[in-house]
């Protein structure tokens, strides 16, 4: 599991081990992993020019300790200062190696520019002189190494309200902070390189799965499985408006870990269901969970809708099946799918402050409906009643694409159906989405169906790697 935690805890933790160290330990740690991944980032440090942007604490002094580091082994390193004040020890020891005080004017000609503007603790937005000295940079197309996070961002948040620095690459310390798991400031750190200095952390605040964590949630079949006990998703979705969605959820379904679907809904979308996928039945009986709403259109019935969420089968609300969610009842098991056009809607709120406050409005509106809710978009947000976030940022842009969220629908919903928690199904599930679609994709365009199709095999390569 990939883990971020808030401000408040890296600071905490970053007390109670300095306490026990000599003073200064921890910085040297983070200067130390930052010149490494600066070297490995140009392939060289001899002979490289190197401008550091330096604010006036310590962000800062790691990128002018790193310098130290990259000056002695060759480097020609130049500190642009920031700010009336800049760390101390950290100029006095770059100076002393051979580094030099520069000005914005160096920048034009750097192989690489670090960001040491600052780190955890500023506040969003750059200063005129930063900014600047930002664009410089992105102009001449020098590329920039953010140390920490890229100066700007709202590091608790992933909000960017500012001006802020878009980074090639990011070398974070000790753990990862919620903005390089966050839209929009996650798209604005590059690849993020974690340097341990040894912190020990408290439970994060915000984690995101990896390979390793697919493999364990994972319900695979055993020699006792059977159709039924393995999960039978009701499906309630398409309409003669939509006939495609049911069509499309179902091909998502199939290729997750489902026992069997029942389809409910108008006989002529049935019988294209069962053109295309022969296996699905269109015989009510018992489910293990319900996937709700992907092109229902006027289909919608709230009543019958609402009916299922008090229920004790797990319930997925998607597309115009988010319509029957109201803030009144207890929603353990429902999981709710919306872009942030419809978590706009179900909120009272335009999607542009969606989009911009991804967490906060996951989260509230988790609060709100007592229900998980996964946020969809170029980096997924899921957020549980209990205030467990999980993030998922590793989907191809072809994904975006017309049923994409109909085959999301119907996988989640098999993983509803299969057991797992609502937490569980919606975070396998958007990773699985994911690494299919990037599978079907190799960076061309991909359509709904081949995503759904490429499921089985990007499960068959994160189970058996
Ligand atoms: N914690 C850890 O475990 C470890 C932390 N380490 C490192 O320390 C970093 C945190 O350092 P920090 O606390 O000195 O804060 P930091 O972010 O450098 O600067 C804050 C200062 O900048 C200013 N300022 C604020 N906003 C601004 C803006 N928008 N634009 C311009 N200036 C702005 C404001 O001062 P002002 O100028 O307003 O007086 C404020 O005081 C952390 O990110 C990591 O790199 C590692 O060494 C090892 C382990
Ligand atoms: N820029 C992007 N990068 C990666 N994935 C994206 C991007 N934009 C959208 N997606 C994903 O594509 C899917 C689109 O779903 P949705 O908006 O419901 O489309 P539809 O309703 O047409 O099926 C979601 O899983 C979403 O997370
Ligand atoms: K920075």
């Amino acid at each position: 599991m990939r883990r971020a935690h808030t401000v408040e805890q890296v600071r905490a933790a970053e007390a109670s081990l300095m306490a026990r160290l000599p003073e200064g330990t921890l910085m040297q740690r983070a200067a130390t992993g930052l010149a490494v991944a600066i070297s490995n980032f140009l392939g060289r440090a001899y002979g490289a020019r190197v401008v550091l942007l330096i604010g006036s604490g310590d962000n800062g002094g790691d990128a002018l300790y790193a310098g130290v580091r990259l000056a002695r082994r060759g480097a020609h390193v130049t500190a642009v200062l920031l700010s009336e004040k800049a760390h101390e020890a950290g100029l006095e020891a770059l100076l002393a190696v051979g580094g030099r005080v520069g000005s914005p004017d160096d920048i034009a000609r750097a192989d690489v520019v670090v960001d040491g503007i600052v780190g955890i603790g500023g506040r969003p937005g750059l200063r005129p002189d930063a900014a600047a000295a930002v664009e410089l940079a992105e102009s001449h197309n020098v590329p920039i190494v953010a140390v920490d996070v890229p100066s700007g961002v709202d590091v608790d948040t992933g909000e960017t309200p500012g001006p802020h620095v878009r980074a090639d690459l990011t070398v974070t310390f000790g753990t990862h902070k919620i903005c390089h798991l966050i839209d929009p400031a996650a798209s604005a750190c590059g690849p993020v390189h974690l340097v341990d200095i040894g912190l020990d952390l408290p439970q994060a605040s915000v984690e995101s799965l990896q390979d390793a964590d697919v493999r364990a949630l994972y319900p695979v079949p055993h020699g006792e499985s059977d159709k039924y006990s393995r999960g039978v998703l009701g499906l309630m979705a398409g309409s003669t408006q939509y006939p495609g969605a049911a069509v499309i959820a179902t091909a998502g379904a199939l290729g997750g870990p489902i026992g069997m679907i029942r389809y409910v809904g108008p006989d002529a979308v049935a019988a294209e269901v069962r053109a295309a996928h022969p296996e699905i039945v269109a015989v009510e009986g018992r489910v293990q969970a319900w996937a709700v709403g992907s092109g229902l259109g006027d289909n919608l019935d709230v009543p019958q809708v609402r009916e299922l969420l008090e229920a004790e089968e797990p319930v997925i609300l998607d597309a115009d099946g988010l319509k029957a969610l109201d803030d009144s009842g207890d929603h353990e098991g429902v999981l709710a799918t919306p872009h942030a056009g419809e978590l706009a809607r179900l909120l009272g709120v335009e999607r542009s402050t969606v989009e911009a406050e991804r967490l906060k409005h996951a989260r509230l509106a988790a609060e709100r409906f007592d229900a998980t809710v996964l946020l969809k978009g170029a980096t997924t947000v899921i957020a549980a009643p209990d205030g467990h976030v999980r993030v998922n940022g590793n989907a191809t842009p072809w994904l975006a694409t017309a049923g994409a969220g109909d085959v999301l629908a119907g996988l989640c919903g098999a993983f509803l159906a299969a057991g797992l928690t609502a937490l569980d199904a919606a975070s396998l599930g958007a990773y699985l989405h994911a690494a299919a679609a990037n599978l079907a994709s190799d960076d061309g365009p991909i359509t709904a169906l081949s995503v759904a199709a490429a499921l089985p095999e990007a499960t068959r390569q994160l189970l058996q790697p």
